[in-house]
């Protein structure tokens, strides 16, 4: 071919400038990119193999070679695939890839960053100069009596190409990396950054650095195959070893023989799994296979509690793996990553566009080839496409928890505390999977048992109808705990900062039922039958010693015959006023004044039946009165919340003086 030198076809002077600003922040894709293009060249190529329009050399090994010299400060993408011939790379790359980009470029211009293209898909073979000032092609079509090209731009509006050496059929693509560039021409970089692109692509991908001799490695000569590069063979010596013979004299043994050896070139290992898990089908996939795949991908050694393996054909294309990770403390932090790729590409963690929101909790793969992901975010959050694979997802989740309900319940339950904030995160977020999982809510019972909303209503019908107790921390509402037990009553156990809203939601959803925690009121089981006259003239006596005595005027006060004579005091605490509070605490309003949602709401219960209560009333002007008045108070307040540390210090100063008079 002559020479051929012209302007590529687009309007804008210079489309590389703007196309380096715009992907400012993700620059490292250039490397997906290229390396894509070179895995469909190879598909295509095997395609066309297969249906007999080829016929591929006998020894071909399909792979994508990535080159990286950092001394030239280069990068080559070499693939044996389809090839281009000159009209093709005319075609493909002067007119469609450019006026593609001008296209783009138009509908992109006014976009800010936020609304980038998911993953920057449909950028292709010119995100190169986004590292580049100078890109070269050479290529040669599987065509039969091809000619080979040689493509070159430096990054302005023209292009030469000519012929070229190249022998095999395939592209080699070659960057000359910009001033700002250079670390992609770091083998560490390269690898680091094909591995977060390209682990699961389906060609093999090789990566090498130029500048450096080829790393050798040494196998026993009778495992060289024709593909190894022999540098050259020698013989191991045997190895022996001294042993000692029964008769005491010592011998020399050969522990291992002698063996020929070769030195070879060392055999390249791919960067990526070519047959990812999830392209597998669920049956080929052993237990340890998913948890290997779990390490491997996400890095994280807690086993993972159980899998979902989505494989869906009709009506889309839908593959993927969502790990239930085991949350182990706390206060760890319960986001999750899911990784979305498309036909094995990554293309972004976490996309909420696609991913329903309470499902980024869980670690996971998706791979979902019909995904329109050259469109923005924007657009791909209205897409009636997308909103039917996230639903989908979402049903398979709701479907595996429900099935594990029904068939596996004891891991159901076994699982429980780890997987339900994730659930009741769902159900705040997602209608419909709120309505699949109302059934398939379990509440862990003071006593361990594990109830249903229902089973839980049913249980404690005689002794409250309609309301469920709560325990919210085992330690500090111990003593209610206790008086619960004793007298038959079960409450649940809520300690996720979840419940408080997810609670609020199931009373929304079931009418009449209250949740009310442990120390909100007194059940009537708790009590002895009496009349209020009964109570009447002990009760305004203690209410009056108590005000005095602690020099609260506005305390509440309420006498009550508890049937456990060993109860004193305690606190109970309205529970739409402590919801209240506890919500201002979570949105940190702390400079708004908590009386206002009834910091007043506290209740200072007396037991009339204990002795030390009696003993009170009776001696209400007592000398130690006021010392056992705060005692008291501060025992009820100690079982429901913690003491500030002026009381804590107080209360212990009193527990002395108190010792101090016993000892007299
Ligand atoms: N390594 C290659 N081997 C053969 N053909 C190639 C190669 N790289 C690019 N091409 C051709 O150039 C065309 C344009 O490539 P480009 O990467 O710009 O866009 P694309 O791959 O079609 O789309 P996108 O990358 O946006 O998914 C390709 O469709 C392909 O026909």
């Amino acid at each position: 071919m002559a020479n051929e030198h012209g302007n590529l076809s687009i309007n804008s002077q210079n489309i590389f400038p703007i196309i380096k600003k715009w992907m400012y922040s993700d620059h490292d894709i250039f490397y997906r990119e290229l390396i894509s293009n070179g895995c469909d060249a190879i598909t295509k190529l095997k395609k066309l193999s297969l249906i007999g329009e080829y016929e591929a050399p006998d020894d071909i090994e399909y792979k994508l070679d990535v080159k990286v010299s950092p001394k030239n400060k280069t990068i080559k993408i070499i693939d044996n695939g389809i090839g281009m011939t000159k009209d093709e790379v005319n075609e493909y790359i002067n007119q469609i890839a450019f006026s593609g980009a001008e296209a783009f470029l138009e509908k992109y211009k006014d976009k800010t960053n936020e609304d980038q293209i998911i993953g920057h898909f449909g950028l292709g073979f010119y995100s190169a100069f986004m590292v580049a000032d100078k890109v070269t092609i050479d290529t040669l079509s599987f065509q039969k009596d091809a000619t080979a090209v040689h493509w070159e731009c430096d990054g302005g509006t023209e292009y030469d190409m000519k012929d070229s050496d190249k022998q095999n059929v395939g592209t080699e693509i070659t960057l000359y990396l910009n001033e700002d560039s250079y670390e992609f021409a770091n083998e560490y970089k390269a690898r680091e950054v094909i591995e977060k692109y390209c682990s699961f692509m389906p060609i093999p991908i090789f990566l090498t650095n130029e500048d450096e001799e080829p790393k050798t490695e040494e196998i026993p000569e009778e495992e060289v195959t024709e593909k190894d590069t022999v540098i050259e063979t020698f013989i191991k010596e045997a190895e022996t070893e001294e042993v000692e013979k029964e008769d005491g004299t010592k011998e020399t043994v050969e522990k291992t023989p002698a063996k020929k050896m070769a030195k070879i070139v060392k055999r390249p290992v791919p960067l990526n799994d070519i047959h990812p898990l999830w392209t597998k089908h669920p049956n080929e996939c052993s237990d340890e296979d998913y948890k290997e795949f779990y390490r491997n991908v996400f890095h994280d050694y807690k086993e993972p509690l159980f899998w979902i393996h989505l494989n869906m054909d009709y009506p889309f294309n839908l593959k993927g793996i969502l790990y239930f990770p085991k949350i182990n403390t706390e206060y760890e932090t319960i986001e999750g990553t899911i990784k979305l790729y498309n036909n094995q590409v990554f293309v972004a963690d976490n996309i909420k566009e696609v991913i329903p929101e309470f499902l980024l909790l869980l670690k996971g793969v998706i791979d979902c080839p019909d995904l329109p992901l050259n469109v923005s975010r924007s657009a791909l959050q209205n897409d009636g496409f997308v909103k039917k694979i996230s639903e989908y997802i979402t049903k398979k989740v709701g479907d595996k928890l429900t099935g594990m309900y029904k068939t596996q319940k004891e891991s159901y339950e076994k699982y429980w505390d780890d997987i339900n904030p994730f659930i009741k995160f769902g159900c705040l977020k997602d209608e419909k999977f709120a309505e699949k999982m109302n059934d398939y809510i379990i509440f862990k019972n003071i006593d361990g048992k594990y109830l249903t909303l229902k089973e839980c209503l049913e249980e404690n019908k005689e002794h409250h109808e309609n309301t469920v107790f709560y325990v919210t921390d085992e330690t500090e509402q111990s003593q209610y705990i206790n008086m619960f037990k004793e007298a038959g009553i079960d409450a649940v156990i809520l300690t996720h900062n979840i419940d408080q809203p997810f609670i609020t939601h199931l009373e929304s959803k079931n009418e009449g039922v209250k949740f009310a925690r442990i120390d909100a009121d007194l059940s009537d089981s708790f009590k002895e039958e009496t009349s209020e006259d009964e109570l009447k003239e002990i009760s305004e006596t203690l209410t009056e010693t108590f005000k005095k005595a602690l020099g609260k005027d506005n305390l509440n006060v309420k006498v009550e015959k508890l049937k456990n004579a060993s109860i004193s005091s305690m606190i109970t605490l309205s529970e739409q006023d402590r919801r209240m509070q506890d919500m201002m605490k979570m949105y940190n309003m702390y400079g708004m004044d908590p009386s206002m949602f009834g910091a007043n709401s506290q209740t200072l219960v007396l037991n009339a039946n204990n002795e030390l209560v009696k003993y009170i009333a009776e001696h209400k002007d007592g000398e130690n009165t006021t010392l056992m008045c705060e005692q008291l108070y501060d025992l009820a307040m100690l079982s429901h919340a913690p003491l500030t540390p002026e009381q804590m210090t107080n209360f212990i100063a009193r527990s002395n003086k108190i010792m101090e008079l016993l000892a007299k």
